[in-house]
């Protein structure tokens, strides 16, 4: 689904990814662990190509989209659900999720299946954006980038300053979509055990670096857990 192969990238002189090289599947939740500025970010910024990619290709079903721009890999089929959740706060809910349609007829319905998914969104909807509660907000962020329909889902610390009520509700809805064999997700965390729970397969980035790899239920075997806290 996702072939990501020799990605390298910079800030100014910094190198900031180092030759990483993975794969996402269908159907699976392939989830990037690592501590505070060792790229995690930056590689869903590149995957997205909201940073463009020095050196390396980005493949998605088979077709190179390395130099695409942002708003061509959402056509192509990816969703973002950035870090920080970016919700408009001016804009209403159901503007917001409008925006995850942007690319389509002004005429797309707001597919209902996202209100079924996070059942607030469909109370809130035409209250601003601004005014929901982070959890909220993160749960309007997932929808809106799921209102397209991706096959690929890429969620940058969905847990960050969330209850952890709400983060068990994303958590089910994480583990659902992909159980429905239709879409690939790479989620970024810090938060062990949740990550531990969702992981297929993990990713664990040092200084830019993949430096462990493994499916998710080895993940205690493996020490992972102790590689996220020296
Ligand atoms: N726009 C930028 N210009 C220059 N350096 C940057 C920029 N954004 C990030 N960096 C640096 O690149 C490195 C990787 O940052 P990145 O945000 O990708 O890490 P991260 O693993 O996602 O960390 P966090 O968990 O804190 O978000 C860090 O050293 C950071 O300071």
């Amino acid at each position: 689904m996702l072939n990501v192969d020799s990605l390298n990238q910079y800030y100014g002189g910094s190198h900031i990814l180092r030759g990483l090289s993975f794969e996402a599947k269908l159907g699976e939740v392939t989830v990037v662990l690592g501590r505070n500025g060792v790229g995690k970010t930056t590689l869903l910024k590149s995957l997205m190509g909201v940073v463009p990619v020095k050196t390396g290709s980005v493949t998605l079903d088979g077709a190179d989209i390395t130099r695409q721009t942002p708003y061509e890999r959402v056509r192509a089929g990816m969703g973002y659900v950035p870090q920080g959740r970016e919700i408009f706060g001016r804009l209403t809910v159901e503007e917001n999720l409008r925006m995850g349609l942007a690319y389509k007829p002004a005429s797309t319905p707001i597919p209902a299946e996202l209100f079924e998914l996070f059942p607030v969104l469909k109370q809130m909807l035409h209250r601003r954006g601004g005014d929901l509660s982070g959890g909220q907000q993160q749960q309007l962020a997932i929808a809106r980038a799921l209102a397209a329909g991706p096959k690929l889902l890429i969620l940058d610390e969905p847990t960050e300053g969330i209850q952890p009520s709400i983060i068990k509700d994303i958590g089910r809805v994480i583990r659902m979509l992909a159980d429905r064999k239709t879409m690939a997700i790479v989620l970024v965390e810090q938060f062990y055990d949740f990550a531990a729970e969702l992981a297929d397969q993990y990713l664990v980035m040092e200084r830019g670096e993949i430096i462990a790899r493994g499916r998710g239920a080895d993940m205690g075997d493996h020490g992972v857990r102790e590689m996220m806290s020296i």
